[in-house]
């Protein structure tokens, strides 16, 4: 007998103080056809995050207090793990996993292309490419040449965009980057250990538009832990050296 359901991603989404974007970042995730679950882990927020995701419409767990966006997205791996014990469905295993960051606001709805090639089994990981954003960043391509040639010292390959949050994966390729590297050094890590493991890893232009960092003091302040992260990730991976000493990105 053919299934009686389409194969569906479930959408994890790490969201940290996201009041004034998550309403319009859940709304669009849940029109999306290719998703059936929509997750959305409060980080612990100060400000009304977790009911207003629940008056969008998604499931919600939170954290009592802050944690990082790594254990904000292996508790929402867990989240769709304990929802498919409790909704088993025929014919169909689990959930592929699209990690969606909370400040896409309308333009979440553009992570779709990220879904198709894993739910047929062309990759086990895509990740989404940004075009320009409207707004300016602030950044000098620090955090993200280092990430960069970390992944091009382990695999050989050098991601256009290493950090992009939006990524589509299998559960078996979730399962093999576990115990997710914490806080910031979750992407690097995650292309380089399924890289590593002989996982298909590819990028996918989306039209998304993302709350970009600026150029004030906060914002090099986040750049600076994005830094620490992403650095211990490749130290522990015995990476760190040669992404020093790599090409220029
Ligand atoms: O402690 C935290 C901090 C952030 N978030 C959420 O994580 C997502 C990404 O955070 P954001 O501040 O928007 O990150 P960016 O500065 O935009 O960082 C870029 O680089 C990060 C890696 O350094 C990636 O995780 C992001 O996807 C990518 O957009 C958002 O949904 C946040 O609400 C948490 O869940 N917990
Ligand atoms: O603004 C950004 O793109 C990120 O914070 C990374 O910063 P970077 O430009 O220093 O790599």
């Amino acid at each position: 007998m053919p299934p009686t359901a389409s194969p569906t991603v479930a959408v994890v989404v790490p969201a940290l103080d996201e009041a004034e974007r998550i309403t319009a970042t859940v709304t669009a995730l849940l029109a999306l056809p290719e998703a059936d679950l929509v997750v959305v882990v409060d980080d612990g927020s100060s400000d009304d995050t977790a009911r207003r995701a629940r008056d969008a419409g998604a499931f919600v767990v939170a954290h009592r207090r802050n944690r990082g966006k790594a254990a904000a997205m292996e508790t929402g791996a867990g989240a769709v793990a304990g929802w498919e014990a409790a909704h088993p469905r025929d014919g169909i295993g689990p959930r592929p996993l699209l990690f969606v960051d909370a400040d896409l606001a309308g333009t979440a709805g553009e992570t779709a292309p990220l879904a198709g090639p894993v739910l047929v089994g062309q990759a086990d990981m895509t990740i989404a490419v940004l075009p320009r954003q409207s707004s300016p960043g602030g950044g000098r391509g620090l955090v993200v040449g280092l990430a960069r040639r970390g992944a091009l010292a382990a695999a050989g390959w050098s991601p256009q965009q290493p950090l992009s949050g939006m990524r589509c994966l299998t559960r078996d390729a979730f399962e093999t980057a576990r115990p997710l590297a914490r806080g910031w050094g979750v992407e690097t890590a995650l292309t380089i250990d399924l890289l590593r493991a002989g996982a298909r890893v590819v990028e996918v232009p989306c039209a998304l538009q993302h709350r970009v960092s600026g150029g004030g003091w906060r914002a090099q302040l986040h750049r600076g832990a994005q830094y620490r992260d992403v650095a211990l990730a490749l130290a522990r991976r015995r990476l760190l050296a040669a992404a020093w000493r790599g090409p220029a990105a």
